[in-house]
């Protein structure tokens, strides 16, 4: 009798999540993240990074109604349209709340050039929302909710209180129960999608988690930097 091809009973999540460990712990250690956690990140930093997330924030938005437009099964389209939801009244809120705090009007954050780095996230998405395989689409999300759960989780057990935090609604935001609770639902969906996937589907969704999770690491890194265009010192501005 033939041997029986060996079978792997590991989730689609949980190999994704091992085959980025080494990118996972370099997100925990980046410099942003650390002085985040211990409350030292500078304030221009934190406005650079507030004022692109509020740009990549709402185009994740739109990618994730987009999901909830695509999505087949009811519970799935509920998850990702109240996700949708939760992008904007939230996470977007947070950030505004933030920057009013530091006298940052509509104006001013107008003014800041989007940066290479949001542009480029924000945009693979959005074209995954819209040209890809909807299993892909949905491994794509998924570090962006992951991601912020883990970091946010993380720094809360390395903070001692967060009594007088600098960046305390941040951290609170993203170590809630209740961010948790979407994390699973959405590690559900994909392990769900993944398991009836054919094989260059799951390389796909695969290929997906890792370049979102790419990105992740490049955002913060973006606003270590204070990224600006390269290109900017040869255009006139704007008249
Ligand atoms: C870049 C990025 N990635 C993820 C998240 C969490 N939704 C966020 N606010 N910003």
């Amino acid at each position: 009798m033939p041997e029986a091809e060996p079978r792997t009973t590991e989730s689609f999540c949980d190999a994704a999540w091992a085959r980025t460990a080494a990118l996972l712990d370099a997100i925990h250690g980046h410099p942003f993240n650390t002085a985040l956690g211990e409350g030292t990140l500078s304030r221009d930093r934190f406005v650079f990074y507030l004022v692109q997330d509020g740009r990549y924030l709402a185009a994740y938005a739109k990618t994730l109604a987009t999901a909830a437009a695509r999505a087949t099964d009811p519970a799935d389209a509920m998850f990702f349209a109240q996700s949708a939801h939760t992008a904007l009244a939230v996470e977007r809120a947070l950030h505004t709340g933030y920057l009013d705090g530091f006298g940052m009007g509509a104006e001013d954050v107008a003014a800041v050039a989007t940066s290479p780095t949001c542009l480029a996230y924000a945009s693979y998405l959005q074209a995954t929302a819209l040209t890809a395989p909807f299993p892909v689409l949905v491994a794509a999300v998924l570090p962006c909710f992951w991601v912020y759960q883990d970091v946010g989780t993380a720094l809360l057990e390395r903070t001692a209180g967060l009594d007088d935090h600098p960046y305390r609604t941040w951290i609170s935001t993203y170590s809630d129960p209740a961010f948790a609770a979407s994390v699973t639902q959405v590690r559900r969906i994909a392990d769900r999608l993944a398991a009836t996937a054919d094989p260059e589907t799951r390389r796909s969704m695969t290929e997906a988690f890792c370049r979102a999770t790419e990105y992740e690491w490049m955002f913060w890194d973006s606003a270590w930097r204070l990224e600006t265009w390269p290109t900017g010192q040869w255009l006139t501005t704007a008249g």
